[in-house]
């Protein structure tokens, strides 16, 4: 393991019965780095985190957390870890300073210091307010903070983060943001997040995009966008027979999206003249417009497929 490395997983390799979920997965994450892990439903990426916080023992390969092995030294893994799942892990009985201290007290944190940190946390999270609150009275948005904050409470070295934002409103995942840069910046935590929306990857020093439980590509989001090197064409066009005469000449570099054409052009401007050259068929198209990749076409170019295909609205 490299010094710099906070996460180090070499042919990490799971399966569940008769489904390989990992199928050699490799990588490392610098420290102090903010890590995104982006794939569709079912790609592996909670089979990898799992394996990450000793929730797992995958089938074969290795895993060190801070230089500890997963499987030889799970408890002091789980030491240098802070988690935030997708499922709600607090306890609405209790108060949101009460949930604080009850994992203050899980991690060992030393009796004098669990308030003060405590109150850290609230502070970080800007929740203050509701300390004497009763968690059950939170909005989804808050608990999701206050989670954020409850794994910081122990000081890990990594925030590991599995699709934070899933089911919060715009306003709500905006602010989780803000937290997580916040994290990055001011405590110099590795973040590492799973998601499954193109947005949230983009802010990341590091993507890594897994599909059916391989690792697809790993770099940093200009690099993976440079990788596809042309600009790209968006033309609509009603008519399908254009749209299929023009699929088959750019065949292997033209995507499909309901009526809009993608296509990946080394010379854009002279696809177009050539496209308003004949009059008959420039008609036929409604709308055209030249972009750079984003991080989804990257997507789409290394497996075929739209990430948003087997998802509804990027939410579950
Ligand atoms: N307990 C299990 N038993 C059997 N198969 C499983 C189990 N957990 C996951 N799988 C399968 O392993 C594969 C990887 O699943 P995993 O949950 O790791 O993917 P994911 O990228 O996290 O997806 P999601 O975003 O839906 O959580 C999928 O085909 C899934 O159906």
């Amino acid at each position: 393991m490299t010094d710099s490395a906070v996460i180090e997983v070499s042919d990490l390799r799971h399966s569940y019965s008769s489904v390989e979920a990992l199928r050699g997965v490799s990588f490392s994450v610098p420290r102090g780095s903010f890590f995104a892990l982006l794939g569709p439903n079912g790609a592996g990426k909670t089979t990898l985190v799992h394996a990450l916080c000793t929730l797992l023992r995958p089938s074969a390969g290795h895993v060190a957390v801070a230089g500890l092995d997963v499987r030889r030294a799970p408890r002091d893994v789980r030491r240098t870890l802070g988690l935030v799942f997708q499922e709600p892990s607090l306890d609405d009985r209790l108060t949101v300073f009460e949930n604080l201290v009850f994992h203050a007290r899980i991690y060992q944190v030393p009796r004098r210091q669990r308030r003060e940190r405590a109150w850290a946390v609230l502070e970080l999270v800007e929740l203050q307010e509701w300390a004497n609150a009763p968690a059950g009275n939170l909005s989804r948005g808050m608990k999701r903070r206050l989670e954020i904050g409850r794994a910081m409470l122990h000081e890990p070295s990594l925030v590991v983060l599995d699709e934070p934002t899933t089911g919060l409103d715009v306003q709500s995942r905006r602010r989780i943001w803000e937290y997580l840069e916040r994290l990055q910046r001011d405590y110099g935590v590795t973040l590492l997040l799973t998601t499954h929306q193109i947005s949230e990857a983009e802010g990341a020093d590091l993507v890594a995009i897994i599909d059916r439980g391989e690792l697809q590509a790993l770099d940093c989001p200009s690099t993976l966008r440079q990788r596809i090197g042309r600009k790209l064409i968006n033309l609509q066009i009603r008519d399908e027979s254009f749209r299929q005469s023009l699929s088959e000449r750019f065949t292997g570099r033209c995507t499909q999206r309901d009526t809009v054409l993608q296509i990946e052009a080394d010379d854009p401007d002279e696809l177009l003249r050539e496209l308003v050259a004949d009059e008959e068929r420039w008609t036929m198209v409604d709308s055209l417009e030249i972009v750079d990749p984003s991080l989804e076409d990257v997507f789409i170019n290394l497996t075929g497929r739209e990430l948003r295909d087997r998802t509804a609205d990027g939410m579950r």
